[in-house]
Parts: structure tokens; C-alpha cells; sequence
């Protein structure tokens, strides 16, 4: 369940004094430390104790390493089953404390209130929860619904533009995969403001949450939500890779022009939808340097994405603006040829 305030914790409040959880341990970063937890602490109203556990901002920390010193400091906690975790923060965040929280004792509640645009259209719905191991992008994690999303869009206030442009690219990819108004909506903001994306949130999450709610565990039409992200995941691994890390809004961006040209090169789309396609992403996303991955470095991370089946590296691709198609096994070649393609682009 989503809900979407106007600075109203009443809610929240009204949430918890519901659960009664014997515990509240409020995981932040450093930025959403600063920037979000002085307006959660100043609207709860509980007495509830509470513990605030902060870790370093960044993918970087999405790792194994960070999971177990979070598992200690619950034990250390005496954190029981009836405790409730609560993640405030972007996408890590949310991935992390979801998977703390799942795998905790084999399993405590938790809610996310997602402080990105990103967390807030895409990362804290639909129960994928997860950390990076060996650069490989959340290859080890659980689904796990949280109990519930609060959504205080007052956060977007402080956060940097970039991260903007970040979480812009999923719901672009929204608008790609499953309504073609909700992408014209969006290509057509000229400047990206908080202020201007607001008023397309919602649809964003509802779009999500559709898809999601017909396949949780991702057996089928949930793939299309990984539009962009074969391709784009084993990039933003190398770059994570070589100490320089990037968005993954900016990654799923160029993954999406990759896997666009080769909707075109599978014949699923015309030459002037690819165009149109590619030509608003780049207005929004600069391009990224890839010259110095090879594309067998690329391909060889993108074998362990978690689409492919029998050897195959399956993609998900466009049909059309507004719809999307899954399980498509591509030759080598016209991967190759995609991603030189966009080296060429530059
Ligand atoms: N589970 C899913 O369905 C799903 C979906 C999309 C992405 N993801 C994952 O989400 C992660 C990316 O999430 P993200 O883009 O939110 O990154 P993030 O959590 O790293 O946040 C981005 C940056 O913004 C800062 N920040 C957060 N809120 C802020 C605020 N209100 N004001 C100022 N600064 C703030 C953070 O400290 C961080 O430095 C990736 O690991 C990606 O794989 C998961
Ligand atoms: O929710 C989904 O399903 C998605 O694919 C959404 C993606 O935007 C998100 O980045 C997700 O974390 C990718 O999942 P993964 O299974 O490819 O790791
Ligand atoms: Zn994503």
C-alpha cells in the first residue's frame, strides 16, 4: 500500500501506533541523515523506542561487507521479530533495508519512505530488495513486500539535480514500456524541476505497481520493467568497477538506447519510432564514455543478468511507444552492434 503525503505524518503515526512494533530502527545515509531525518524525527509521534543506524551514501556500500555489519548491530540491538525497520533513503537504501529486514531472524516488517525521485516512482515499490556482490548488480537479494510506502515528495526539495535526471530515466522508461501518453507527457518538460515532475509521479507509481501486481516474482510481463537494464546494469558495473561511479538513472538511459537500436535491429519497431525514442533520451542524458569497455567486457557481466535462461541472454524490448515485450534471445552480433552503435553516437 502507497500513500502519498502532503507533509501529513498523521498516517504514519496512526501506522504505527497500530503495529505496536516493540522497536524502530530507522536506516539513513549520510544525505538523507542530514537532509530527511530531521523532518521524520520532528512528526513522529510515538513512544516507541527507537535506534537510527546510518551508513555511508552511495552503490559502493550496496555490498555484503555493509549487510553483515548490519546484521550485527541488530543483534547487538537485541532486535527482535515485532521490531519494524524503517528505510529512509533512496534506492540503496531501500534495497539494503529490505534485505536486512527480510532476511533478519528470517524475517522482520518494514516500511520504505523513499526520499528520490528514483525510490519514490520505482526502488521502494514492488518487493525486489537486494545488494551488489563481485560488481555484479543485486545478485544476491529477496522479494519482500514493506508493510507500506509513505511518500513525502517534500523531500525531492533538497535533492541534487542529477538524482533528479537519475530517477527521470525510470519513469521514462515507464512511459516506453507501458503508456505512450505518460512519455509524451514527460519528453515534453522542458526543464527538469522537482516543480515539473510532480505532476507525473503518481503515474509513474501506478504503473509500477500495476505491472508488479500481476507478476511479483517477475515469471513474465514483469521483465518488461528491466527495459534498458541488461545492457545499462553491466555498464553501471564497470564504472562502479573502475572507481567512477555513475547514476543508474544515467546507465538505464543508455542502456535503453542500446536495447531500443536493437528493438530496431529484431524488426519490432520502425526506424522513426527508434529515432524518436533515442533522440529525447539524449536531450535529457549526456553521453557516457564507454570507449574503454570492451564490448566482450560488457557482454560477459550481462551473462549473469537474471532474465537470461538456458545460456541465453534474454532482453526486453519496445514493440511500440507504450509497449513492451520480454524473452527475446538476440544474437551476439546485433548486441555488438548496439554498442557500437552508441560509441558512435558520441
Ligand atoms: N528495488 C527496485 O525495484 C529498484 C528499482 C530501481 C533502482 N533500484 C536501485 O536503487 C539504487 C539507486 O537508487 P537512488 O538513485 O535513489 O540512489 P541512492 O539511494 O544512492 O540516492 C542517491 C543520492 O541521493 C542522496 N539523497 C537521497 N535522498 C536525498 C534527499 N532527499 N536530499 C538530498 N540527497 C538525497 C543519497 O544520499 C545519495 O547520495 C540502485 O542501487 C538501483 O539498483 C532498485
Ligand atoms: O522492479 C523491477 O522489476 C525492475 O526491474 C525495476 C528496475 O528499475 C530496478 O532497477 C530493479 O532493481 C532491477 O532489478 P534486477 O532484477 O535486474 O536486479
Ligand atoms: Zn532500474
Amino acid at each position: 500500500m502507497i500513500s502519498i503525503l502532503d507533509h501529513d505524518f498523521s498516517q504514519l503515526n496512526n501506522f504505527l501506533t497500530i503495529l505496536q512494533p516493540t522497536q524502530l530502527l530507522i536506516l539513513v545515509d549520510e544525505n538523507t541523515h542530514e537532509y530527511c531525518l530531521p523532518t521524520l524525527l520532528g512528526n513522529l509521534e510515538t513512544e516507541i523506542p527507537f535506534e537510527i543506524i546510518e551508513i555511508e551514501a552511495g552503490e559502493e556500500l550496496k555490498t555484503l561487507e555493509t549487510a553483515a555489519q548490519l546484521w550485527e548491530i541488530l543483534t547487538e540491538f537485541e532486535t527482535d521479530r515485532k521490531a519494524l525497520m524503517i528505510n529512509l533513503g533512496g534506492g540503496v537504501i531501500t534495497d539494503m533495508g529490505g534485505f536486512i529486514a527480510s532476511t533478519y531472524k528470517r524475517g522482520i516488517p518494514f516500511i520504505n519512505i523513499p526520499t528520490t525521485l528514483l525510490g519514490m516512482c520505482d526502488a521502494s515499490i514492488g518487493g525486489k530488495t537486494g545488494i551488489d556482490h563481485q560488481f555484479l548488480k543485486n545478485i544476491i537479494g529477496t522479494f519482500a513486500h514493506p508493510e507500506h510506502i509513505f511518500v513525502f515528495p517534500e523531500f525531492l526539495n533538497t535533492l541534487p539535480f542529477e538524482q533528479l535526471r537519475s530517477g527521470f530515466a525510470e519513469m521514462l522508461k515507464h512511459g516506453l514500456i507501458a503508456d505512450q501518453n505518460h512519455w509524451k507527457d514527460l519528453i515534453s518538460i522542458k526543464d527538469l524541476t522537482a516543480e515539473n515532475i510532480f505532476p507525473f509521479i503518481e503515474r509513474s507509481m501506478n504503473i509500477k505497481q500495476n505491472v508488479v501486481g500481476q507478476d511479483f516474482r517477475e515469471q513474465n510481463i514483469r521483465k518488461t520493467l528491466n527495459f534498458g537494464h541488461t545492457i545499462g546494469h553491466a555498464v553501471e558495473s564497470l564504472f562502479l568497477l573502475k572507481g567512477k561511479p555513475i547514476t543508474h538513472g544515467e546507465a538505464v538511459a543508455m542502456g535503453m538506447i542500446c536495447e531500443t537500436r536493437i528493438s530496431k535491429l529484431q524488426d519490432l519497431i520502425s526506424e522513426e519510432t527508434e529515432t524518436q525514442i533515442i533522440s529525447s533520451l539524449r536531450k535529457f542524458y549526456p553521453h557516457l564514455d564507454i570507449t574503454e569497455f570492451s564490448p566482450e567486457e560488457i557482454l560477459n557481466l550481462m551473462k549473469n543478468d537474471k532474465k537470461n535462461s538456458f545460456g541465453n541472454i534474454n532482453f526486453s524490448l519496445i514493440k511500440r511507444i507504450g509497449n513492451a515485450t520480454f524473452d527475446c534471445s538476440i544474437p551476439i552480433e546485433n548486441i555488438k552492434e548496439a554498442l557500437i552503435y552508441y560509441q558512435k553516437l558520441d
